[in-house]
């Protein structure tokens, strides 16, 4: 074994360690945290494993059939390792694989272990102890079975551990986070869809505001930040929020970013209608065609995820339009826009941009709320669907999402206003949702990157305050006057992250950065990464 000590530098550790029946080199360079090896079979393989990505290390027994095969056997009983480490594979997937090394040499073995432990232990950002929720009803009922199976195991191996909650009604994570003693926890893991998650949400930045004596209804409050990061364990319908954070609905792989404890900020938009604050919003604020599908669908529960299949045909046969006001303020200050060609990726500058200009915000007024008279536009028309996200809202049936520009954390949302047209239209913009052709470019689609707007239908303005009531009542009932054109008197409902709203009048305002996720992102194509890790290898070894 060779040491080599450069003077300011950590050692850097070169083996000639066992691995199966041969001899490979390995390194492990301390300063650069890179562990490599070049696979004795396999073609020669390279592997190169940045120790952030590893998830723990283990002194090893052989078993007795590595032992007997091993060209040392006859010599001395071999001392072993583990490495597990992450191996990132196509679509964004990551898995868990392991490697063992193994020497005669028992000091050797040992100061392998070590170092590599003590590199483990540098990873200051990995959470010690998370406080895990579990819907064992969201998506097909298989939360629970996945928790246990999936992600236990992986958390235990890391040496995390874990208090679980097995949700026994809607409302009990919310509920239960404003009690729990949450300085004691690094992180909540979530383990259901995007309701879910919304409801751990709401119970972890409620807790934050209570705790800092913020009144939630004011809707100028300035919000206090969350810095305890939400993880999401997919096991919803629709699981949006986690597959536009990591790029894929894989719990294995949100339970590895969970391990190596990455962080994303996330954006999120408080939604209120006359001083009373109704809710939170990080993916889909959606009024006409997604909230009229999300009522719907509640009532289709028992189907699973394939209530959204069978009530977005149902709504779409509808075509119902609604008439109403939406008036927004663009978003001057990020950089980007809705047209752009290039998405939000890990490490992304537009939303770097927006948390520098937070920061110095922040500096300058403290908590207090810069007065806001940036212009507003005021839009009037008739509205199959009106969309405001705060991510692509990229999932399984829109992988490139809603607004496939849309940034994770730069402080604004994209409006989409798809006006009244033919269902034939409608349909070609929603087959673009789901394909690689662009959904903006149609006469009848408007899109804005905004930072606030608030919206009213025709039958609030008709009505007054009393809105809602009437509009619930009179639900289901369309223009007499034209029985064909779809024009519906009553108000539709919003669907914010999944949940509805009780009210069609709201006023919307995105808090940058509010949160934080256990994510990076989505990672660009692993193409530059494989030649990165290449060249590196061949310097390392
Ligand atoms: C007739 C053809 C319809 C095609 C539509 C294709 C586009 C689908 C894009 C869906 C974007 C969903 C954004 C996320 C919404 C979730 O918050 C919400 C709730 O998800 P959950 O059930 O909690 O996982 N799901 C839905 C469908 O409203
Ligand atoms: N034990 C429970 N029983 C009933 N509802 C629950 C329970 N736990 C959570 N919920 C609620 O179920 C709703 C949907 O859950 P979610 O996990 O998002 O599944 P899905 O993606 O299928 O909609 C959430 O709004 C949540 O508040
Ligand atoms: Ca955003």
């Amino acid at each position: 074994m060779e040491q080599q000590l450069p003077a300011g530098r950590r050692p850097r550790l070169v083996s000639s360690l066992g691995l199966g029946q041969r001899c490979c080199e390995v390194t492990l360079d301390q300063e650069r945290g890179l562990l490599a090896w070049r696979h004795p079979r396999r073609g020669g393989e390279n592997y190169f494993v940045p120790t952030s990505e590893i998830i723990a290390v283990e002194e090893t027994e052989l078993n007795k059939k590595q032992r007997n095969t091993g060209k040392w056997q006859k010599l001395a009983k071999p001392h072993a390792f583990t490495v597990y480490y992450v191996k990132k594979a196509r679509n964004h997937r990551w898995w868990c694989r392991d490697v063992t090394f193994w020497c005669v040499d028992e000091n050797l073995c040992n100061q392998w272990t070590q170092a590599l432990k003590e590199l483990l232990e540098m990873q200051k950002c990995r959470p010690k102890q998370l406080l895990v929720y579990i819907n064992p009803y969201g998506g097909k009922r298989q939360g629970k079975r996945i928790y246990e199976q999936k992600v236990a195991p992986l958390f235990s191996l890391a040496s995390i551990s874990t208090d679980v909650v097995i949700t026994e009604h809607a409302n009990h994570a919310k509920d239960n986070l404003f009690e729990v003693n949450i300085n004691k926890y690094d992180g909540v893991v979530c383990v259901g869809g995007d309701g879910m998650f919304s409801e751990v949400m709401h119970g972890l930045i409620g807790r934050m505001q209570k705790d800092s004596g913020i009144d939630q209804n004011n809707p100028k409050a300035p919000l206090v930040q969350c810095n305890i990061r939400i993880g999401i364990i997919p096991a919803g319908s629709t699981d949006c929020v986690c597959y536009s954070t990591v790029g894929i609905s894989d719990p294995v792989t949100s339970a590895l970013h969970i391990i190596v404890g990455d962080s994303q900020p996330l954006d999120v938009s408080s939604v209120h209608h006359n001083n009373t604050f109704l809710k939170y919003s990080v993916s889909l604020l959606g009024y006409g065609f997604y909230g009229d599908i999300l009522k719907d669908s509640e009532k289709k529960r028992w189907m699973g995820p394939m209530r959204y299949d069978y009530s977005g045909f149902k709504t779409f046969l509808s075509h119902h339009y609604y008439e109403g006001t939406i008036s927004f303020q663009p978003a001057k200050h990020t950089l980007g826009s809705p047209r752009d060609k290039d998405s939000c990726r890990t490490g992304c500058y537009i939303c770097k941009e927006s948390e520098q200009q937070l920061a110095e915000q922040q500096k300058k007024c403290g908590l207090k709320h810069e007065e806001d008279e940036e212009e507003w536009k005021v839009i009037k028309g008739k509205f199959l669907a009106i969309n405001a996200v705060n991510m692509s809202c990229a999932c399984p049936r829109s992988p490139k999402g809603l607004s496939p520009a849309a940034h994770l954390a730069d402080g604004s949302a994209d409006l989409i206003l798809v006006r009244k047209c033919s269902r034939f239209d409608f349909l070609r913009h929603l087959v673009r949702n789901t394909n690689q052709d662009d959904q903006f470019d149609f006469s009848f689609v408007d899109v804005y990157r905004v930072k606030s707007f608030q919206f009213t239908s025709k039958l609030s303005e008709d009505n007054g305050s009393n809105v809602t009531d009437i509009g619930k009542k009179r639900f289901g009932q369309f223009c007499r006057d034209h029985p064909a054109c779809c024009c519906n008197i009553a108000d539709s409902t919003w669907n914010c992250d999944g949940e509805t709203l009780d009210s069609s009048a709201i006023e919307v305002r995105v808090h940058c950065q509010l949160m934080k996720l256990f994510a990076r992102g989505i990672e660009e194509n692993c193409k530059d990464e494989a030649a990165y890790s290449h060249s590196s290898i061949e310097h390392l070894l």
